[in-house]
């Protein structure tokens, strides 16, 4: 059986998402349609014989942008039943702040009644790193200190400020209020505070910013349901801090999800950040920043045509504007490389949380929840790169360098295998490498976990290991600064970075071109980190000539191709 769609004139390559509806049966196959269809689709039989669709159409040949949505029957009979989710939208913390940022968040969601969205936050404002800091103030001081420990004052007062604000019953979170400062109460007669427990205690953050929120939609007469992630089927792996969601998630949630709509509709208002650990059934984090991660999870889960994140700033920019203030934002990214400005240290999202939406080629659009008209970024699996050449420039500070010679005859071979292992053994990621016949240059990843340094017994240890089969020079304070762009033209790139550093003065330590192709990454020390972003920015980014421009002009004053 097959379904054979028309598109009310449109012409061109259309793809389209079919997303599942009421029933798991009958599995159909729809060979009629131009793009391949995700995964079998079930249809809801209105009925003998006819079966409803819930069909989502991009086209992809007109504006890229436009999502039209349509119920399709068995040969082409259209009915308007909508069944199911338009998007998921994701608030961080920094869109979370307060109550009057609460009020306007819902007033955002509200402003696109045509969209049936999945909502995801964060905790608000600053809730983890006080939650984080209050779990280790309980460690030294006492039980009968931790009622006074001012973080968890300041966590009490902001979200019960924030409920009388908004209106909303206190009995909403009050069981979480008082289970924290038990929980605190518990660290500090145990005087340890193990990752798992590290994890329970920020997730009373998103746990309480969700109930807070949809709370308040229902008081607004707009039917919101509150989710804790750790209940609706986010399954991920035991490693507390940093867990990682396990493909078992996709069917939970989204049977969980659409589901619930189906026999009650309500706006899912959903914990960012937070999974369940399979082995030990403990509540886990997924890394900081993780609710965007969350959100591109149930972007996939649901098969939804968008993913928007909405963040502080007019979505991802040229560069991290607490660095330069006249950063930019970038219209448009591929997957790689915003996966790739992410894990270069680029805060504005989680490192992972394009894994997902590449994978089921899901557009992510970043927006900005201060300035809802500014058009954000849009990310996709591919745009024209014709004319790109370098697109952010990111920076990763006080970064760890070690080079590392063999000991050996040249020509030893094993000798990268051995490294390498060591660096396994030891549970410690390497960010940048790069090779010659007798030595290894690379730089080891400061914010694997929490964003905590490398501490120095740890680098003591690798040393110790290495010396074992080479010569090895430790070089601290180090920063990368990735050029996120074309590498296709990285000799154009590189000309003109190069430049840029010469004339600063800058040495260059180390320089890799990433296998993912639109990344190349140069280290230098951290005391010159900064001015080198800077610099960098103003001569690729900047119209006016800077004075490192200058440098490039020709004879009649015009200034040469370089970017
Ligand atoms: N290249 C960049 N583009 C945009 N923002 C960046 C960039 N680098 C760093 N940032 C920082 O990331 C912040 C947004 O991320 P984040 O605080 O995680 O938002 P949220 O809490 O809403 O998820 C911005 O306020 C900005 O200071
Ligand atoms: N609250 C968590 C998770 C998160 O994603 O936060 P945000 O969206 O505010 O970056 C954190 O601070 O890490």
């Amino acid at each position: 059986m097959s379904i054979t769609l028309q598109l009310n004139g449109v012409q061109g390559n259309v793809a389209v998402t079919l997303r599942r509806s009421f029933q798991c049966k009958p599995r159909i196959g729809f060979a009629a349609f131009v793009a391949p269809v995700p995964r079998p689709c079930c249809g809801r039989r209105i009925s003998n014989d006819k079966v409803a669709f819930s069909v989502t159409c991009k086209m992809t040949t007109t504006t890229s942008d436009v999502l039209k949505k349509k119920n399709v029957t068995e040969n082409e009979n259209l009915s308007d039943s909508e069944t199911s989710f338009t998007c998921v939208m994701k608030f961080g913390g920094s869109s979370l702040a307060s109550a009057e940022r609460m009020k306007e968040v819902a007033s955002l969601i509200l402003s696109f009644p045509e969209e049936r969205p999945i909502v995801v936050l964060s905790a608000m404002g600053k809730t983890t790193n006080k939650l984080l800091l209050a779990g280790e103030k309980a460690v030294r001081c006492g039980v009968v200190n931790v009622s006074g420990i001012d973080e968890l004052c300041f966590i009490k007062d902001l979200h019960l400020r924030t409920i009388d604000e908004l209106g909303v019953d206190r009995s909403v979170i009050a069981k979480h209020l008082e289970e924290l400062e038990q929980l605190l109460k518990g660290i500090a007669m145990m005087k340890e505070l193990t990752k798992r427990t590290q994890d329970y205690l920020v997730s009373f953050g998103e746990c309480m910013s969700t109930r807070i929120f949809a709370a308040y939609l229902n008081i607004m007469g707009v039917k919101a349901r509150q989710y804790d992630a750790f209940e609706i089927g986010f399954i991920t792996t035991d490693d507390f801090t940093n867990a990682d969601i396990l493909e078992a998630t996709y069917p939970a949630v989204a049977k969980r999800l659409h589901g619930d709509w189906l026999s009650d509709p309500a706006i899912p208002i959903v914990t960012g950040f937070l999974g369940k650990a399979r082995k030990s059934c403990a509540v886990t984090t997924l890394g900081r920043g993780g609710s965007d991660l969350t959100a591109t999870t149930i972007g996939k889960a649901l098969g939804l045509p968008e993913i928007q994140v909405w963040k502080d700033v007019d979505g991802v920019l040229t560069c991290d504007p607490n660095i330069y203030p006249k950063a930019e934002p970038v219209p448009n990214l591929t997957f790689d490389e915003a996966a790739e400005l992410a894990y270069f240290g680029a805060q504005v999202l989680h490192p992972q949380s394009m894994r997902p939406a590449r994978e089921s080629d899901i557009p992510v659009r970043v927006k900005n929840s201060y300035n809802p008209k500014a058009p954000g970024t849009l990310i996709t699996k591919a745009r024209d790169m014709s004319k790109a050449v370098l697109t952010s420039i990111v920076l990763k500070r006080n970064v760890t360098m070690l080079d590392i010679v063999s000991t050996r005859m040249l020509g030893q071979y094993g000798f990268l295998a051995k490294v390498f292992s060591i660096f396994e053994d030891l549970g410690i990621s390497v960010d940048v490498v790069a090779t010659s016949e007798v030595s290894v240059s690379l730089t080891l990843d400061p914010s694997k976990l929490w964003s905590r340094e490398l501490i120095q017994q740890e680098l003591d240890h690798v040393v110790e290991e290495l010396e074992k089969i080479a010569v090895v020079n430790l070089l601290q304070n180090r920063s990368i600064i990735s050029l996120i762009g074309n590498v296709q033209r990285s000799s154009l790139i590189l000309e003109k970075a190069f430049h840029v550093l010469r004339t600063l003065g800058v040495t260059v330590q180390m320089i890799s071109q990433g296998a993912s192709k639109v990344n190349i990454s140069l280290v230098v020390n951290d005391s010159e980190a900064e001015q080198c972003v800077r610099a960098l920015h103003s001569a690729f980014f900047e119209s006016e000539i800077s004075e490192i421009e200058k440098g490039y002009t020709n004879g009649n004053g015009s200034v040469a191709e370089h970017c």
